[in-house]
């Protein structure tokens, strides 16, 4: 949900929709709290076909003169999309991301109220630190000049579970395993076993260079030079946490922290989550720490967009694509709706797969393998977010940054509104909050169903009325007073999700409708349309910031190579697309 959600006027006012207007802001913040670099610029042009008066400010005045077709064009400037667009640009690809909002981030966005700097999403960053190959997000911003100051999180979190479990995840993965040990010291081997294949995974993924899984140049590469990691990860690639943790551990109560700690991330039980998305958080939060963005999580959005900009690159805001051009079956364009149309060698997008195949080519017949994907996952719910001032007094001393909350029954933890997420990322960066305050940000699962049919007059007394009844629970759990204590209030539903990213029910990716075999049967990037890509939280490896920094990745990496910037073989492509392909119909 952005920021601008609930009045987007108040924030149009503040943050220019106009690319040339947030280059101008980019360049602000790379003085000041961004530390963002100067980098030369290069002449080009934006292809476009017909402009309409009433957009024209958005264009820059030369892109009148000229047509011309992109390298690739990216609709939606998410993580994902921003990630694939830098990689591209660096490979001295010409690039247009086209957003339709204010400004770039999706759900990894800000915005700002009363003095308050607000995350749209959660503020646990994974892949933020200087250590090893799996910091996508730090490797992301490297590529195009930037840095950001980050602030180590001491917990990436703390559970409250049912019969009064707490369990801190401590940074140090000895002071974790060892408080949990000593909850559960009849499972000592258990806890080690299961940690311990975790961390086989890991640190394999640790050990190769990450690019496209769909290049066989590359992956055959990697086979040649860590054929034992590579083994290892082909081995575990269709299994699931649940299966893996239930050969080592026997403890129900145990085995329910275990889907607490999956449920987190994939917002499914440990049965249903991939192993490797598992492996990879449950350790990158010990190897590298989850790691705070000074200023919030929405200058990773602006870094890699000024970014793009510095490499000769486009970004337009309240750019709305309302659907891809055809030509003989082949993706070559775009058009919004305002009118306007732009061509490119090859088009990304980070709109959900839903809505890029049910509303962006409404009309096409669907491509079997994504008949062959909504057969095996659904959307997963969406959210229902709270964001929060209060006043600083309510927090206990100590107060860790990011909580769990379950309170009576593990039977609630998938159920909508039973478990709560909350962040405080004023514990970490007080900046954020005027003095004597604190953010809190609360989420609970929700679905778009619970809130349609109902007059704008019953949405709002909606909106109190369940958000009063979740203040109340994490009063009674964690923060006597917290009621009377707020300052600012807002309320997003997945109305708003869907609003403001765009997103079909206002999902936040996809969620496997029995049991998946591990990752297999997710997508990558390319699709059945010539010159169409994916990327995001709907293609390999799922959802999660990191999670759609990879897809970036293996996206720019495999359009690269479709477009001549990278090697490629043709022979082997279609040896090894054919192969995934048939590899996706096993799960
Ligand atoms: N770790 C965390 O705490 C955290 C926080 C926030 C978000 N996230 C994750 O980020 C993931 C989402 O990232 P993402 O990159 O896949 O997507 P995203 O939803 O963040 O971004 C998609 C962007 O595309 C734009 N868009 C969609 N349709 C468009 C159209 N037709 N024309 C123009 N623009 C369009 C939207 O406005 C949005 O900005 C989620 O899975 C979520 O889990 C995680
Ligand atoms: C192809 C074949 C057959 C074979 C091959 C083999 C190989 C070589 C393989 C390889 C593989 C790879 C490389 C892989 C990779 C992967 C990855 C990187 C993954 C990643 C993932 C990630 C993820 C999933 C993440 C996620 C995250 C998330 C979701 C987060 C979230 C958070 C939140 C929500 C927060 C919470 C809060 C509170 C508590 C407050």
């Amino acid at each position: 949900m952005n920021l601008c959600l609930h009045n987007p006027v108040t924030c149009a006012d503040r943050s220019s929709s106009l690319s040339s207007a947030l280059k101008t802001s980019n360049y602000k913040l790379g003085t000041s709290k961004f530390g963002f670099l100067k980098h030369r610029k290069k002449n080009h042009v934006v292809a476009v076909r017909s402009v309409s008066t009433s957009t024209v400010t958005t264009v820059k005045e030369e892109t009148k003169r000229e047509s011309q077709v992109y390298d690739a064009i990216v609709i939606g400037s998410g993580i994902g999309g921003l990630v694939a667009a830098t990689q591209l640009a660096v490979k001295e690809a010409k690039v247009l991301v086209l957003e339709k909002y204010l400004i770039p981030g999706g759900s990894s966005g800000y915005y700002e109220r009363d003095g308050y700097t607000f995350d749209v999403g959660s503020s646990v960053m994974f892949g933020f630190s200087d250590k090893g190959k799996l910091n996508l997000i730090t490797q992301a911003l490297k590529a195009v000049g930037r840095e950001m100051e980050v602030i180590p999180d001491p917990t990436t979190v703390h559970f409250h579970l049912p019969n009064d479990l707490s369990v801190q995840v401590h940074r140090e993965y000895d002071e974790f395993v060892n408080e949990l040990i000593s909850k559960f010291p009849h499972e000592k081997e258990g806890i080690l076993g299961f940690y311990g294949i975790c961390w086989k995974i890991f640190n394999s993924l640790n050990s190769l260079e990450l690019k496209s899984l769909e290049e066989p140049i590359y992956l055959f590469g990697q086979f040649f030079q860590k054929p034992l990691e590579c083994l290892a990860l082909a081995y575990y690639l269709p299994q699931n946490a649940g299966d893996i943790a239930r050969k080592y551990i026997k403890d129900p109560q145990l085995l329910s922290f275990i889907d607490a700690e999956c449920f987190i991330v994939s917002t499914v039980n440990a049965l249903q989550t991939p192993m490797i998305n598992a492996s990879m958080v449950l350790c990158d939060r010990h190897y590298g720490g989850i790691n705070y963005p000074v200023g919030g999580v929405g200058g990773i959005a602006r870094s890699l967009a000024g970014g793009l900009v510095d490499q000769g690159s486009e970004i337009l805001y309240k750019a709305n694509v309302k659907s891809i051009i055809l030509d003989d079956g082949k993706a070559v364009g775009v058009r919004l709706a305002d009118g306007r149309e732009f061509f490119a060698k090859t088009i990304i997008s980070n709109a959900t797969r839903w809505d890029t195949f049910g509303k962006l080519l409404k009309g096409e017949k669907l491509p079997k393998e994504e008949e062959n994907f909504q057969k095996v996952y659904v959307k997963a719910p969406s959210f229902l977010s709270i964001h929060m001032g209060v006043k600083a007094e309510v927090l206990p001393p100590d107060t860790d940054c990011h909580h769990f909350v379950l309170e009576d029954d593990w039977k609630n933890l998938e159920e909508p509104y039973g478990s709560i997420f909350l962040s405080i990322p004023t514990i970490l960066d007080p900046s954020l909050a005027p003095d004597g305050r604190h953010i809190l940000h609360i989420f609970t699962t929700s679905s778009i169903e619970d809130w349609e049919g109902l007059t704008p007059k019953e949405y709002e007394a909606k909106k109190e009325e369940v958000a009063a009844g979740i203040i109340q629970r994490l009063e009674k759990k964690l923060f006597p007073g917290l009621s009377s204590s707020i300052t600012f209030k807002e309320v997003g539903t997945p109305r708003t999700h869907r609003r403001y990213l765009a997103r079909d029910k206002g999902t936040y990716g996809p969620m496997p409708r029995g049991t998946p075999k591990g990752v297999l049967g997710m997508p990558f990037n390319t699709t059945a349309i010539d010159g169409l890509y994916c990327v995001g939280d709907s293609c390999f490896p799922g959802q999660g910031v990191i999670a759609v920094a990879f897809s970036g990745v293996m996206c720019a990496h495999r359009v690269a190579a479709d477009i001549g910037l990278e090697r490629k073989s043709k022979v082997l492509d279609a040896g090894l697309l054919g192969l995934l392909g048939w590899l996706r119909t096993l799960a």
